[in-house]
């Protein structure tokens, strides 16, 4: 008789998750995941089922390591939520199983796990493909990704200044002051992307909102919006103009709305790149499309559950 599923909530996977193990945790995964080797990493691209009624979608995301014995799977719910919604944009549950017996060992908290996996996946992606000496770092949207991309990127790094933007100046100010002094809310896009050496788009829009005409030549964008294949962040000019790296080809090709509709080529994966398969354009303008994988949920759940299990010996 398989014991009860440990039940492992928001409050904990908090206290559990750092950045500091997760990050090298998510590069090794990304590199698993590219390998395409069957023992390592099964993962296909997540099923999509359409809640028309809700302008929503049900995201089912497995993933199988069978080397690391770790087999899981993210439940999550993404909406296209109207201007002033107080509904959430994104609601995630994860579940690792054994997979021998085929139990459920845990259901966790999803929410945390997603900000912060996709957030250290953006960093993984600065940190190779950024200008070494890069100062500013911009932030497009001011919701939860907004929030755990600010905390990871300037835990890692250390930009001189940090701007923000929103749709509404007063909600972009109310960030930016929740944040600390050093951070600046700008009016428009334009204002917010001029100069910036990173950008991180963190958007629940439809419609490009960075254009290419205001990205400086050698800039990073981490594009995080924008995950179905009729929805945009980034405009043609980028999308163009820019060396595509993304976290799974097969994904980008079926989910992403900024590579299939501007017709911009993949040059790489994310785990390519960490493979040294692939090279690190840093020196030029730079697109990641993320488009959040059911590997990286697997890489974070387990370390939640480690952890998670060391403190009950305790
Ligand atoms: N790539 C990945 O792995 C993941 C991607 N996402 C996506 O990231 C995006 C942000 O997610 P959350 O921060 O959780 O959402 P959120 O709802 O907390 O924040 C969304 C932000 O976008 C702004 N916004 C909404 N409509 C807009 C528009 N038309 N133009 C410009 N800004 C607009 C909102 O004011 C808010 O600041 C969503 O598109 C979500 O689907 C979320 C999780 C993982
Ligand atoms: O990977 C995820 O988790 C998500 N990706 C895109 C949409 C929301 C959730």
């Amino acid at each position: 008789m398989a014991e009860t599923p440990a039940l492992i909530w928001e409050h904990e996977v908090c206290s559990l998750l750092k950045y500091g193990e997760l990050i090298p945790r998510l590069e090794t995964a990304l590199g698993k995941f590219s390998n395409r080797d069957s023992a390592e990493v099964i993962q296909p691209v997540r099923t999509t089922v359409p809640l028309q009624k809700h302008s929503g979608f049900l995201g089912v995301m497995p993933c199988y390591m069978e080397n690391e014995g770790i087999l899981c799977t993210k439940l999550v719910c993404f909406y296209k939520r109207p201007t002033g919604s107080t509904l959430p944009s994104t609601q995630a549950t994860v579940m690792l199983l054994d997979p021998e017996y085929g139990n459920v060992k845990a259901i966790m908290d999803g929410d945390v796990i997603t900000g912060m996996r996709t957030a250290a996946v953006s960093a993984i992606s600065a940190k190779l493909l950024m200008c070494p000496d890069a100062e500013i770092l911009t932030i497009l949207g001011t919701g939860k990704q907004a929030l755990s991309h600010y905390n990871v990127f300037t835990e890692v790094f250390s930009f001189k200044e940090v701007r923000v933007w929103s749709r509404s100046k007063d909600k972009a100010e109310a960030f930016a002051q929740s944040l600390g002094h050093h951070v600046t809310a700008c009016e428009s896009v334009e204002e917010a992307v001029r100069g910036a050496d990173v950008i991180v788009t963190v958007t629940r829009s439809t419609v490009p909102v960075l254009s290419g005409q205001w990205v400086k030549p050698g800039a990073h964008v981490a594009a995080v919006g924008a995950c179905r294949p009729d929805w945009r962040e980034l405009d043609d000019t980028l999308m163009k103009q820019a060396v595509v790296y993304v976290d799974s080809r097969e994904a980008a090709v079926t989910e992403s709305g900024d590579i299939i509709l501007s017709g911009a080529e993949v040059f790489a994966e994310m785990g390519e790149v960490i493979n040294g398969t692939k090279p690190a354009h840093r020196e030029k303008t730079t697109v990641f499309k993320s488009l959040g994988l059911g590997v990286e949920d697997a890489a974070s759940a387990q370390l939640v559950f480690d952890k998670w299990k060391s403190k009950e010996k305790l």
